[in-house]
């Protein structure tokens, strides 16, 4: 590889300062006699789902909140998903839980999603939470693209008027990820790419800042990038040489900065997932005066 000029988001660092914040806040709400709770749902045994369960579990031990595990066979029928659900929505000790997705494909993932009561609903995915960001109301926001902006932002990324390129249309990054930058808080410019995009490399190198979210190993390639742009590899593939990106390495020698993947983006879509279970249970306080 050649010289690298990209000044690397370091993702985990940035996720040690949300957690310190996070300990600081818990432990005020358990003062009060709240003890935040997240719960997950996963169906199946696919080793990368199951993997990221643990690791959302493992970063609540980290803050003091509580666990709530319901793991499920992967031969389930949506009945039990649906009872499930239902029992975590009617819980008192879960604050906010999360369905891990995919699941599996005899399984309706929106009627899932729908089903969860959208105050509970740490993700952000819930219909209701998209489509009061739609109508630019208070919500749970979704976590990755959340992570993106703090990220940006962390490192005094320029985000006000630059055009943003995004490649994927998935549910969890490429799709909500447009509407947090054109709020009037981020004003940037959106193009949203997908894999029917007629001229992805022409479209990408007009971008000042890429999200890389399409799931396609080494997709973004350093000839798409303007010199200096800030580059975010969010898309995850497990492939026979392992994990790999959506961004080819060569990169880290055109980009400004880089958010490479593992270390960049992915640790902070766990730490905005405590994050909404924490200000959820601060709602909760509020509420009880
Ligand atoms: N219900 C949800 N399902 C899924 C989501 C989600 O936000 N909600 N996103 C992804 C998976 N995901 C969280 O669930 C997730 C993926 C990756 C990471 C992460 O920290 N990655 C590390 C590398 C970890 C590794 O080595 O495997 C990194 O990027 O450094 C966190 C969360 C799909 N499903
Ligand atoms: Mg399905």
């Amino acid at each position: 590889m050649g010289h690298v000029t990209a000044t690397i988001l370091d993702g985990k660092a940035t996720r040690d300062e949300i957690f310190e914040d996070l300990k600081v806040r818990v432990s005020a709400l358990k003062d009060k006699g709240i003890t935040p709770g997240l719960g997950t749902v996963l169906v199946g045994d696919d080793p990368g789902s199951a993997a990221y369960v643990r690791g959302k579990h493992n970063d609540c031990a980290k803050v003091g909140i509580t666990s709530i595990r319901r793991d499920l066979p992967a031969d389930i029928t949506q009945e039990k998903l649906d009872a499930t659900i239902d029992e975590l929505n009617a819980n008192p000790d879960c604050t906010g839980y999360i369905v891990q997705l995919p699941v599996p494909k005899q399984l309706d993932e929106n009627a899932a999603l729908e089903r969860i009561d959208p105050d509970k609903d740490a993700d952000g995915l819930h219909p209701v939470n998209l489509g009061r960001l739609v109508l630019g109301k208070e919500a749970p926001l979704p976590c990755t693209p959340r992570g993106i902006l703090h990220l940006l932002r962390r490192y005094e990324v320029p985000i006000e008027g630059a055009h943003v390129v995004v490649v994927g249309r998935g549910v969890t990054v490429g799709r909500p990820i447009g509407l947090l930058f054109t709020r009037r808080s981020e004003n940037a410019t959106v193009t949203l790419c997908h894999t029917r995009t007629r001229d992805l490399g022409a479209e990408v190198r007009r971008a000042d800042i890429v999200i890389a979210a399409a799931g396609v190993p080494g997709l973004v390639t350093a000839d798409m990038v303007k010199p200096g742009a800030a580059v975010l590899d969010v898309g995850v593939s497990r492939t026979e040489d392992g994990l790999r990106g959506d961004v080819a390495a060569d990169v880290a020698e055109v980009a400004g900065f880089l958010s490479p993947n593992p270390g960049g983006v992915g640790p902070l879509t766990r730490a905005f997932l405590l994050t909404n279970v924490v200000e959820r249970a601060e709602r909760v306080a509020a509420s009880l005066g």
